[in-house]
């Protein structure tokens, strides 16, 4: 059953230890009686922390910025409406590399617990958080690049031992809009020696490290021994797993989205981006991004799309 709450707190229960919520300082921290917890910055609706089992499953550069001056570096950026740089002549051509949605303030719409939703497993609970973004809600300079009138919704959900993230994009306006959206999910690895990507054989994708030209992957699965920046797109499988040592860590399950990048930005490119520390992190981390990233999402007045992801951990 679905309990709806202010966004401040959830009431407290005699029914035992409760999911709770804190909205403070900018950001929105959620936990399970299981230990489980997320926390979301509003600055760019920008997931910072996944807890499970006691561990982090989330990458988050130390040099991170969390004040709102620049896109976070780790965690679960939200790229919208263009992914990577935007295109020349596009409607979406003045805006930045990946779009306003990561640099925008989000507003916090309230959250609710269920004992019986999509992520709630044998009995335990699952907390749902809503963000919203509208086309009053952004810079004047990104409304001038991209004029549409739009609305976003951003449904993070934390159940046990999973997360999942829906992007809710609306037309709003009397325009048709074109987008891409993505997200650019830094997961945490151990050891990226000892880590591969599987899901992705057979599949073809588009080499960003290699100008940008079609390959085919042979391997079942893909080790990451360099720099990595690849488009999968169309995937049949809807599962991407991370293994580490042999075993499968964290699966990403994409919904209603047909397409992943898979990046590590290895020794060089880490070293050029001054927001990554420390500079061996590529050593821990790997990015999974779900996306609908090939072509565009075509929307028409008063229309709407939903895709996201649910990320599980097996540790
Ligand atoms: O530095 P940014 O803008 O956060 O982008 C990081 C990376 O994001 C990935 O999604 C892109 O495929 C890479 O090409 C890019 O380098």
């Amino acid at each position: 059953m679905d309990r709806p709450n202010r966004p401040s707190a959830l009431s407290p229960s005699t029914l035992g230890p409760q999911p709770s919520v804190h909205a403070e300082q900018g950001r929105v921290i959620a936990s399970l009686p299981t230990g489980d917890s997320v926390e979301i910055l509003l600055y760019g609706a920008t997931v910072t922390s996944w807890k499970s089992n006691g561990r982090q499953n989330l990458w988050l550069s130390s040099a991170a910025k969390l004040d709102g001056s620049k896109a976070v570096r780790g965690g679960i950026p939200v790229v919208f409406p263009v992914f990577g740089p935007p295109p020349k002549g596009h409607a979406t051509s003045a805006l930045p590399q990946h779009g306003f949605a990561r640099t925008s303030h989000w507003e916090y719409l309230g959250s609710s617990s269920s004992e019986s939703g999509a992520l709630a497993k044998g009995g335990d609970d699952s907390i749902k958080l809503d963000f919203g973004l509208s086309a009053a809600q952004i810079s004047d300079e990104a409304r001038k690049a991209w004029g549409y009138d739009f609305a976003l919704v951003y449904t993070v959900t934390l159940g046990k031992d999973r997360l999942q993230t829906m992007l809710n994009v609306q037309n709003k306006g009397d325009k048709t809009f074109d987008f891409q959206m993505l997200l650019h999910t830094y997961f945490q690895v151990k050891d990226i020696s000892k880590t591969t990507v599987n899901g992705l054989g057979s599949q073809p994708y588009v080499d960003k490290v290699l100008n940008a030209t079609t390959h085919t992957q042979t391997t079942p699965s893909l080790s990451i021994t360099g720099e990595v920046d690849r488009v999968y797109a169309q995937i049949r499988q809807d599962t991407t797993s991370i293994v580490e040592d042999g075993k499968p860590s964290i699966d990403v399950v994409r919904d209603n989205l047909d397409d992943t990048v898979v990046w590590n930005p290895w020794i060089e490119k880490a070293n050029g981006l001054g927001d990554f520390e420390p500079k061996d992190g590529y050593k821990n981390m790997i990015c999974i991004e779900v996306g609908a990233v090939d072509g565009w999402q075509k929307l028409e007045p008063g229309e709407t799309f939903e895709g996201g992801q649910i990320v599980k951990s097996n540790l």
